[in-house]
């Protein structure tokens, strides 16, 4: 008989971007309705790279949290030549400060501030050992001269190999992978090494963004590869792995920026992930590896617990519907389309049933 119900504990989104302003007023209720916690990148502009900032972040976000959610923002620093390791230190320890992130200067949306020479970091990399706090890489190469569908592994080979060698303690996320090199490079490194996998990587190829017409809401960073690639994805995060866990890479940006000439990089998809993961893991035989990928394995890596919150998932014969786009006072965001009708639905179960 094929399942159609199961009750996990409820996930958390190991990557998450939450903007700011009334972009983060509109998208956070989506999050805080279906995750309990996020990691939250720092690529606003200008970018979160002292303490002080994450702090003051964290606090803009709690402020327009809706009433009744109960979401923990965990808040990363934005890692640049010129972080100070004594600061790293002191939010580290603070309990503020959760992971630092690694964007190779030009990689991505908002990294111009990003490193360019990766050995300027190796000592913000000793203290980050010291201090045992993740450091999550953004994994491309920038060099005009590499083709983008390589940027990710000539990165592995290139910047993150050298990194892994020279400071075995250090706690490394591969984020958003999208390569078989990508889940090849995890599985070979001896210890403290994962991977975030997005619902979308799961999900398309690249012909979905180039085939049949351009169509500027599947392009992302890292831009999704051919179909050999998702399935080693597929394959990775439906196995029960622990060093590969969900980071949606949720990533707004109004739709005039996206339909665009030159439209910007990122997928938004907050709002379906869950529906869409279960749609996934469904189809690949594995419900049963659906908890360990959105709510288990990511607190082990990061030293947390787990929630204590569970969701129950239901399947429908009727498919749930979501709005195609979302509204903010600025324009609209497109939500993920994952091409096929979603039939898993999702609610938080009380505490008391849940006990
Ligand atoms: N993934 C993306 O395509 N875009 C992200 C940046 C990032 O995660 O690289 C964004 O901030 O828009
Ligand atoms: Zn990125
Ligand atoms: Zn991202």
């Amino acid at each position: 008989m094929t399942q159609t119900e199961l009750t996990i504990r409820q996930p958390d989104d190991w990557h998450l971007h939450l903007r700011d302003g009334a972009m983060l007023e509109a998208v956070l209720p989506h999050t805080s309705a279906n995750f309990a916690r996020a990691i939250i990148m720092p690529n606003l502009v200008p970018p979160v790279v002292r303490t002080e900032h994450a702090q003051a972040y964290r606090e803009r976000i709690l402020n327009v949290l809706p009433a009744g959610h109960s979401f923990e923002p965990l808040m990363t620093l934005y890692l640049t030549e010129a972080t100070d390791p004594a600061d790293v230190r002191k939010g580290v320890e603070s309990g503020l400060i959760t992971a630092l992130k690694l964007y190779p200067s030009g990689a991505t949306t908002n990294s111009e501030n990003g490193v360019r020479d990766f050995e300027k970091i190796y000592p913000v990399l000793e203290t980050m050992s010291e201090v045992d706090v993740p450091l999550l890489v953004h994994g491309e190469v920038t060099d005009a001269d590499i083709d983008i569908f390589d940027r990710e592994a000539v990165f592995l080979e290139r910047v993150l190999s050298p990194i892994r060698e020279k400071f075995p303690e250090l706690r490394i996320v591969l984020e958003h992978a999208t390569t078989s090199h990508a889940i090849d490079f995890v599985k070979a490194a001896k210890a403290r090494t994962a991977a975030t996998i997005t619902t979308h990587h799961l999900i398309i190829n690249r012909n979905a963004i180039l085939a049949g017409g351009i169509k500027p809401h599947y392009y992302c960073l890292p831009v999704a590869k051919r179909e050999t690639h998702r399935l080693a994805l597929r394959q990775a995060a439906t196995s029960g792995d622990p060093r590969f866990f969900l980071g949606t890479d949720s990533a707004p940006h109004p739709d005039h920026a996206k339909e665009s000439a030159c439209g910007c990089a990122g997928i938004y998809s907050s709002i379906n992930t869950i529906n869409c993961l279960a749609h996934v893991f469904e189809e690949d035989g594995a419900l049963d590896k659906l908890e360990g990928f959105t709510s288990l394995n990511g607190p082990a890596f990061y030293k947390l617990l787990p929630n204590e919150r569970r969701i129950r998932l239901f399947k429908s014969a009727d498919p749930v519907s979501f709005p195609d786009k979302i509204q903010f006072p600025e324009g609209t965001v497109t939500v993920f389309d994952p091409g096929y009708p979603l039939h898993w639905q999702h609610e938080l179960v009380a505490a008391a049933a849940a006990a």
